[in-house]
């Protein structure tokens, strides 16, 4: 199988190239780029107007697989990151029962290997159950394959059992990806502590509940040596601390999600809980310094945390109801939207946070990047497309986004994983 794909604005972070060309691939690799490529292709497509980047990378998503499948499953996940324009995503590992085992990372494995039409990666859990009480067979899951560890969830509030945790980590050059919520601290909130909260009469979450963890967290990597990646920042505090450690030259890096540099808790409908996500919507100065971090590129990674649940679990009371929206099928959207055609990223650094970047802190070879010999992993985006979005048209199982019927402009068009199409838009064909 091979494919054409025509006049395209190819943006590629791993070769600094942003210019309008041809990009040819070729059983599943790429094998060339360039202007007015004179070649034989099962399928040309046509991607005039259009950007084209290495295949989109989600370093956080929940497929709720196993033992939560009416939420979601590795399938229906995998089929609504395709739509998202995603070719990779890493699953956490908060499933019932938790992936923290060999045989469970296999399960999952197995399971995208033959079904889904993306590559699926699993994170493994930190502790046996993520009960944060003795360490999980971190060396054996490593041993068949997960590429980061991950309480995602919860943090491990045990810093001697976390350390040892980054100790094996660092050994084997993974990344630990925290989740950073000091459990002690967090009060039975559920959204932002400000005037919002205590209008509405409901418990409120502190800044400090996040930025506590994020400098234990940065300590004990600088201690032990870990790669340590912050999940889902929404906090000021997190960019400053994070700002901090880069300057004394750490290996840390972090991950914004669309809807904390979206939305603040100020954007919140009274008692609709698809604005309930954990960490919480803040307010406008901590979206700033949100958006401001990821221009700096003090955050490297826009990753979506998508979280889906069923509609009847978030029809709940806001105290009641679960923390998540779903979000691989709105990010490139939202990134466009909010932060491209607004000028705080350019198309490049889109490429950077939602490929490159998440490509190399994974240590995944060959992806995140358009450089022939690279894996034919491309998304082609139309960057002036504007439309609301539409939940009817998700693949994944979960609704619950706050962000149904809002205006974006920016749209996939076309996934390509592995060389094959596996997501086309349905209002304009691109085949030639
Ligand atoms: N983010 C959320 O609000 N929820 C996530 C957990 C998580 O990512 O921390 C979930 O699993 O539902
Ligand atoms: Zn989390």
């Amino acid at each position: 199988m091979s494919i054409l794909i025509r006049n395209g604005r190819v943006i590629d972070p791993d070769t600094k190239l942003d210019e309008i060309c041809d990009l040819q691939l070729e059983e599943g690799r790429i094998t060339a780029c360039g202007k007015n490529i004179e070649a034989e292709a099962d399928v040309i497509l046509d991607a005039t107007g259009c950007y084209v980047m290495p295949g989109l990378i989600d370093m956080h998503v929940h497929l709720r697989d196993p033992g939560q499948t009416w939420k979601e499953d590795v399938v229906s996940g995998a089929r609504a990151a395709a739509r998202g324009g995603f070719t990779t995503v890493l699953a956490m590992p908060n499933t019932k029962p938790v992936i923290d085992s060999p045989d469970r990372v296999d399960y999952v494995k197995v399971k995208a290997d033959y079904s889904a039409p993306i590559h699926v990666l699993q994170a493994g859990a930190i502790t046996k159950g993520q009960k944060g009480e003795v360490l999980a067979d971190i060396e054996g899951m490593i041993a068949h394959g997960i590429p980061a560890i991950s309480e995602d969830g919860k943090s491990v509030m045990n810093a001697g059992l976390y350390k040892k945790a980054m100790e094996l980590a660092a050994r084997h050059g993974i990344p630990v990806l925290a989740h950073c919520e000091d459990a002690n601290l967090v009060n039975g909130g559920c959204v932002n502590e400000d005037e919002n909260s205590r209008s509405a009469g409901l418990p409120g979450i502190i800044n400090a509940v996040e930025d506590v963890i994020i400098a234990r967290d940065i300590l004990l990597a600088e201690e032990t040596g870990a790669h340590l990646h912050l999940c889902h920042c929404s906090t000021k505090g997190s960019m400053d601390i994070l700002r901090e450690a880069k300057k004394r030259g750490m290996d840390v890096s972090g991950e914004v999600c669309p809807h904390h540099f979206t939305l603040t808790s100020g954007d919140i409908i009274p008692g609709d809980t698809n604005y309930k996500m954990n960490p919480p919507l803040r307010t406008a100065e901590d979206r700033e310094a949100l958006r401001q971090g990821l221009k700096e590129d003090v955050f490297e990674v826009i990753s979506t945390d998508h979280a889906p649940h069923s509609a009847e679990e978030k029809t709940a009371t806001m105290r009641k109801a679960p923390f998540g929206i779903v979000g691989l099928e709105t990010a490139a959207a939202l990134t466009l939207t909010e932060l491209v055609d607004t000028g705080i990223l350019t198309p490049m650094q889109m490429a950077e946070k939602m490929s490159y970047h998440p490509a190399r802190i994974l240590h995944l070879e060959g992806r995140g990047s358009l450089a022939p010999g690279s894996e034919a992993d491309v998304v082609i985006i139309d960057p002036d497309k504007e439309y609301e979005i539409d939940t009817r048209y998700f693949e994944s199982k979960g609704k619950n986004t706050p962000f149904a019927g809002k205006k974006v402009k920016g749209r996939i068009m076309a996934t390509i994983c592995g060389g094959k199409i596996v997501y086309q838009d349905k209002e304009r064909n691109l085949v030639q």
